[in-house]
C-alpha cells in the first residue's frame, strides 16, 4: 500500500475525531490522577499479596463477630462490613490480619465524579458513551495507521526505532513521540473500544451463582476456618468479595467471589458447595478496566497520563504538519495550457513547492507566463518550451504521493512541440537513496522524443539554497532568463567577492581551441577541486561559471575559447598578474571521495580541469582510472605531462584517451563501451564515477552505462546514482 493511502486515512481519522479526542484525552489526564491519589491513602497493608484467606478471615471474625462482608478493592485496600467491636460504621478498612481499623472510606470526589462522566459519556447518557466509544475505535486506527506510516518512513519494522531526520519541529515530535508513546495510546484505544462494546452488551458478562444443594451438606467434620484447604490456597490478593454466613447453621456458608470464579464453601467442614466460573468476557473487561483507567498501578497511571498528554500533542502537531503542507501550494496567474514555462513539483511536505515559487515569481517577473502545479497533474502543455522538474524522493526512492503517476501520464500525454527540461532532485543525503526519484524522472525524460535536457540533472541536499543557486545559475545559462533574486534563497547577492591573480595562462591555438590558466590561492581562501568559480565578465548581473582544479597553491581552469564567447574571451583577454573578481561556488557533491576503493573520471574537452586537481591531491593513492576524450592531441598535450607525472607517482593508475577528430575518431563514450564490463564492477565494489565535461557526453555516456549496468546486475545506472556513486558536473 503506498504512503498515500496510510497518510490520508491517518489525517482523515483524525480531523473526524479531534474534538472528542481532545476532549477526552484531557479528561483523561485528569482521572489519571485519581488511581494515583488513591493509592497514597495508608491503607494497604504490607505483604498483601502473602496473605491467605486461611489467616485473615479468622482473624476478621475474632474482631468483628457481626462482619456481613469484604471486599478488596483495586488498591488491595481491604474493607470490613457489618457490625464490629466498639465500631459505629459498618464499613472501615482493615488490617486483614489484626483487624486494626486503618481508615473510613470517604465520599468520593465530585470534581473526579464529574470528570468521569463528561469522559464517558459527555452528560448524554447512552448517546454520549456510542460517540466516546466511536472516538477510541477512531483513535484506534489512527494508530494502526500512524503504525504504518512510521514503518514505511523508516523502511520496515526493524528500522521502527531507528533515529530520523529532524525537519521541524512538529515533524519530528511527531514521529518521536508518536513511536514511544504506540503502544500505551494502542492499549487506551482497544480497551476503550472493547469497553464500549461491553457496555452495549456485545459480550456475554452475566454469570450465574452456583447452585448449592442442602440435602448433601455435610455438619462434620468440624474444622477451624484456618484448616479449610479452599481458605489455606487461596490469597486475598485473588477476592474481590467475601460474603460471611448469616448464622452458625450449617446451612448458611461462604460467598467467594474470586476474580475468575465464584465460590460457596461449607463454614462448617469448609467444603466445596459449589463453584462457576464467569465467562472470559468478564476477565477481558476487568483486565480493560484496569488497562484503561490505571486503576491498578500508580506508575501505569502516570503513563497513561502522559500518553494522554501526547494525544493532544498529535493534534496540534498534526495540524501543524497539515496547514504548512497546504501554506506550500501555490496559485498560478496564468493557465497551464498558455503558459510558456512548466514547473512541476513532487512533494510530500511542501517545502519544495517554496523553491518552486521562487522560480514562478522570477519567471513572472521578467514577464513570461509560467505555471506551478503537482507532478500528478501533468498533461499537455500547448505552449510549453520550458519544463522544469523539482522532486523530493520519499519511501525506498520512491516519489512523493504527488507525483507517482507521472510515468503513466508521460506515456499518456506525448508533447507536441519539442520542449526543453531540467530537473532538480531535493533529498537529504541521510537517507540511502538520495534524489532517486528524480534520477528516475530524469531517466524518463530523456526517454521522450519531445524532450531535450537543458542542464544536467541537479541535487538539493537538505533544502540547501547555495545547491538551488547552483542549478539556477546553470538553468538560468541555458535558458538565457536570468534568474537572479530568488527571494530569500539569493546567495549571489550577499556572496564574498574574491580578488584573484592571474599566475599563468596558455594562449589558445585558434578560436574553438582550448586554453588553460592559473591563479594564486591566497591564504584565507577555502577551495576545493570540484567547485565552481563564477565570474562577472561585464561587471553586471551576469554571471559564469568554471570547474576548478586545485594544483598546490594554485586554481586551474580549462576554458574553451567560444568565438563571441563572455567568459572565455574574457579570460583569454587577461595576462599575468591581472586581478579579477570572482567567487567561489562550493559544489560538495563533486569533490574527490576519500575512502572509496576505486575511482572512474570521465571527462570531455575542458571538463578534465576539476579532475587535474583531484588526482594531485590524491595522496592516499586511490586508483583512479581517468577516460579523458578530446578533438585532438594537441589539447591533450596541455595535460600529458602532468598526467604522466601523477601516474609515476602512484597518484593515476591509468589513462585512457580517445581523439575524436585524429587517428581513428573515437569519443569517450567508445571506451566506455570497451570497458563496460570493469565498469559495472565498479559500482558492485563500492567505487565511484565522476563525470564532468559536455551534456550530450553525459548522456551517452549514462545511456551506455544503463543497457552495461541492466545486463550484469540487473539494475540501472539511477540505482548508484541514488546511492550517490555517480557524481556529475556537466554542462
Ligand atoms: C520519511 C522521509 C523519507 C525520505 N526519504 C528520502 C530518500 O529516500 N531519499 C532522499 O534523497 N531524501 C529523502 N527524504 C528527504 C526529502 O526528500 C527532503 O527533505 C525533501 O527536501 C522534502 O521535500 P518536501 O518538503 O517538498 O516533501 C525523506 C524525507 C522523509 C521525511
Amino acid at each position: 500500500m503506498t504512503i498515500s493511502v496510510w497518510r490520508y486515512s491517518h489525517l482523515a481519522l483524525a480531523v473526524s475525531s479531534f474534538l472528542l479526542l481532545s476532549l477526552a484525552a484531557l479528561t483523561g489526564i485528569i482521572l489519571a490522577f485519581g488511581p494515583v491519589t488513591e493509592k497514597m491513602q495508608p491503607y494497604r497493608v504490607n505483604n498483601f499479596s502473602d496473605v491467605t484467606l486461611a489467616q485473615a478471615l479468622p482473624a476478621l471474625r475474632t474482631r468483628y463477630p457481626g462482619i456481613t462482608a469484604l471486599s478488596v478493592d483495586v488498591n488491595q485496600f481491604v474493607q470490613a462490613k457489618g457490625t464490629g467491636a466498639g465500631e459505629k460504621n459498618p464499613s472501615v478498612y482493615v488490617d486483614p490480619l489484626t483487624g486494626k481499623v486503618l481508615g473510613h472510606p470517604g465520599e468520593e470526589n465530585e470534581f473526579f465524579q464529574w470528570v468521569t462522566a463528561l469522559h464517558r459519556s459527555l452528560f448524554l447518557h447512552e448517546a454520549g458513551r456510542f460517540f466516546i466509544g466511536l472516538t477510541a475505535f477512531l483513535l484506534l486506527l489512527i494508530t494502526v495507521s500512524g503504525t504504518m506510516l512510521v514503518i514505511q518512513r523508516q523502511r520496515g519494522l526493524k528500522r521502527f526505532f531507528t533515529p530520523i531526520v529532524r525537519e521541524n519541529f512538529a515533524q519530528f515530535y511527531h514521529v518521536v513521540l508518536g513511536r514511544w508513546s504506540l503502544i500505551p495510546i494502542m492499549i487506551i484505544a482497544l480497551t476503550g473500544t472493547y469497553l464500549s462494546l461491553a457496555r452495549f452488551g456485545f459480550f456475554d458478562t452475566a454469570h450465574v451463582s452456583p447452585k448449592v444443594d442442602f440435602d448433601v451438606i455435610q455438619a462434620k467434620p468440624v474444622k477451624s476456618p484456618a484448616e479449610f484447604a479452599i481458605f489455606k490456597k487461596t490469597k486475598l490478593s485473588e477476592v474481590e468479595s467475601i460474603e460471611f454466613p448469616f448464622s452458625e447453621d450449617v446451612e448458611d456458608y461462604y460467598t467467594l467471589k474470586l476474580r475468575d470464579r465464584e465460590v460457596t464453601v461449607n463454614q462448617v467442614t469448609g467444603d466445596i458447595l459449589g463453584e462457576v466460573k464467569y465467562p472470559a468476557a468478564v476477565f477481558y473487561t476487568n483486565l480493560s478496566l484496569d488497562l484503561h483507567t490505571g486503576r491498578g498501578s500508580s506508575v501505569w497511571a502516570i503513563i497513561l497520563a502522559l500518553a494522554s498528554g501526547n494525544i493532544l500533542f498529535f493534534i496540534y502537531s498534526g495540524f501543524a504538519i497539515t496547514f504548512k503542507r497546504l501554506g506550500n501550494r501555490t496559485r498560478n496567474k496564468f493557465t497551464a495550457a498558455e503558459s510558456r514555462f512548466i514547473i512541476l513539483v513532487g512533494s510530500e511536505n511542501g517545502s519544495t513547492f517554496r523553491f518552486a515559487q521562487a522560480l514562478n515569481q522570477q519567471l513572472l517577473k521578467a514577464g513570461e507566463k509560467s505555471f506551478v502545479t503537482e507532478l500528478n497533474n501533468y498533461a499537455r502543455f500547448p505552449k510549453a518550451e520550458h519544463l522544469v522538474v523539482m522532486t523530493a524522493t520519499y519511501g525506498l526512492g520512491d516519489a512523493p504521493t504527488n507525483a507517482t503517476r507521472l510515468a503513466k501520464l508521460l506515456e499518456r500525454y506525448p508533447q507536441s512541440q519539442p520542449i526543453s527540461y531540467s530537473v532538480l532532485g531535493f533529498g537529504s543525503h541521510a537517507y540511502p537513496d538520495f534524489c532517486k526519484y528524480a534520477f528516475e524522472v530524469n531517466r524518463l525524460l530523456s526517454h521522450q522524443a519531445w524532450a531535450t535536457a537543458l542542464t544536467d540533472i541537479h541535487t538539493v541536499d537538505d533544502k540547501s539554497p547555495e545547491h538551488f543557486g547552483l542549478w539556477a545559475e546553470a538553468w538560468s545559462q541555458q535558458s538565457g532568463i536570468p534568474v537572479t533574486m530568488l527571494t530569500g534563497l539569493d546567495l549571489a547577492a550577499n556572496a564574498r567577492m574574491e580578488s584573484l591573480t592571474v599566475t599563468k595562462i596558455t594562449p589558445a591555438a585558434q578560436a574553438g581551441g582550448t586554453f588553460t590558466m592559473a591563479f594564486k590561492i591566497g591564504s584565507r581562501l577555502r577551495v576545493r577541486s570540484g567547485d565552481l568559480l563564477a565570474i562577472y565578465p561585464a561587471n553586471d548581473h551576469r554571471e559564469r561559471l568554471y570547474s576548478i582544479g586545485v594544483v598546490g597553491k594554485e586554481i586551474r581552469l580549462s576554458v574553451r575559447l567560444h568565438p563571441e564567447g563572455l567568459g572565455s574571451g574574457f579570460l583569454h583577454g587577461l595576462t599575468v598578474e591581472q586581478k579579477i573578481r570572482a567567487r567561489i561556488v562550493k559544489n560538495e557533491h563533486f569533490h574527490f571521495p576519500g575512502g572509496v576503493p576505486q575511482v572512474v573520471m570521465i571527462s570531455n574537452g575542458t571538463g578534465i580541469a576539476p579532475f587535474l586537481g583531484m588526482i594531485s591531491q590524491n595522496r592516499k593513492k586511490i586508483p583512479v582510472q581517468l577516460y579523458c576524450g578530446f578533438r585532438q592531441r594537441l589539447t591533450y598535450n596541455l595535460y600529458q605531462d602532468f598526467l604522466e607525472q601523477s601516474a609515476a607517482e602512484g597518484k593515476l593508475a591509468a589513462i585512457h584517451t580517445a581523439f575524436s577528430r585524429e587517428g581513428n575518431k573515437q569519443y569517450v563514450s567508445h571506451l566506455i563501451q570497451r570497458d563496460g564490463d570493469k565498469l559495472a564492477r565498479l559500482f558492485e565494489n563500492g567505487g565511484i564515477l565522476m563525470i564532468c565535461g559536455s551534456l550530450a557526453m553525459q548522456k551517452d555516456v549514462m545511456e551506455l552505462l544503463d543497457a552495461i549496468c541492466m545486463e550484469q546486475s540487473g539494475r540501472g545506472v539511477s540505482f548508484y546514482q541514488s546511492r550517490n556513486q555517480v557524481r556529475t558536473d556537466c554542462y
